[in-house]
């Protein structure tokens, strides 16, 4: 069942050109949110520091090893139960106890291996469905400072803290980021050290995209066509961090070059800050 979601953060609604495209969940567009300028600076800061494969990260793991624990837990129970049965038969308390630890211990190492493993293939089945290379630039380049500040403003924050730094994505023709969501239904343990749920995010596309590489909102209905400058501002979980499964998104097949900034807003201050590349969580794509 859907746990119940609340209001998003706060937004200066006063924001120049600041235009609601979609209530319920909230969705903004914000032309000329970046100038051309600022546009081609980032752009020309990517290219320098040089691109490479946008990463993923197998979202929801700790699912899997709760249920997993539930599994191996009822291993012991049930043979504690069988107990007298086996006494029955001849054997000693202390060697059936023996031999049913031994067998718990190999199955639960069993268990932790294909664990591990199925949690690596899932990553590469993920990674299909992103195809994009980024960069992340750290607030120390100004013009990624000049976009963590307006975007500060237009969230009414007092500082940067909760931001990550900001990601400069630039899909090829042909390239795609499959649906998926932003937030991570397991965050606060998972996604700890990167300030845990994202509570907003902000696109702004760096280019016009004529054809292809829309950004689209399908549980929603609503498509955004890439134009140069403008932000696309959205909320993957509420203020709460309660996941908002509304917000499931994608960035179509680009027909053209399509590139974009994006800044991840956290509900706590990012200890990796602009340090390293945070991999999107797929879980659920
Ligand atoms: O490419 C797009 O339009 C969306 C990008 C996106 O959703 C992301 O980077 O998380
Ligand atoms: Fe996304």
């Amino acid at each position: 069942m859907m746990a119940t979601v609340g209001d998003p953060m706060p937004v200066d609604e006063t924001f120049p050109h600041l235009r609601k495209v979609h209530s319920s969940p909230e969705i903004y567009l914000i032309k000329d949110f970046l100038s051309e300028d600022e546009c081609n600076a980032l752009k020309a800061e990517a290219l320098n520091r040089g691109l490479s494969q946008s990463p993923v990260k197998y979202g929801g793991w700790t699912q899997d090893v709760g249920e997993a624990l539930r599994l191996l837990s009822v291993g012991p129970a049930v043979w504690i139960a069988l107990l007298p049965e086996l006494n029955a038969h001849g054997k000693s308390t202390i060697e059936i106890a023996v031999e049913v630890m031994g067998t718990w211990v190999a199955a639960t190492l069993s268990f932790g291996v294909l664990l591990l493993g199925w949690a690596k293939w899932r990553e590469t089945q993920l990674q299909a469905l992103r195809t994009s290379t980024s960069v992340r630039l750290d607030a120390s380049v100004s013009c990624a400072h000049k976009y963590e500040m307006r975007a500060r403003q237009l969230l009414t924050l007092p500082s940067s803290e909760t931001f990550e730094g900001v990601d400069i994505i630039r899909y090829e023709r042909g390239q795609a980021l499959k649906p998926h969501f932003d937030a991570n239904r397991e965050a606060r343990l998972e996604d700890a050290e990167r300030g845990g749920q994202v509570l907003a995010t902000a696109i702004v596309y760096l280019n016009d995209v004529r054809s292809g590489g829309r950004t689209r909102f399908g549980r929603l209905g609503l498509d955004v066509q890439p134009q140069r400058g403008e932000c696309l501002l959205f909320f993957p979980a509420d203020k709460n961090g309660a996941f908002d499964e509304r917000t499931e998104h994608e960035g179509m097949e680009a027909d053209e070059e399509k590139w974009l900034a994006r800044i991840w807003v956290h509900e706590n201050a990012v200890s990796t800050r602009g340090v390293t590349a945070t991999p999107a969580r797929l879980a659920g794509a």
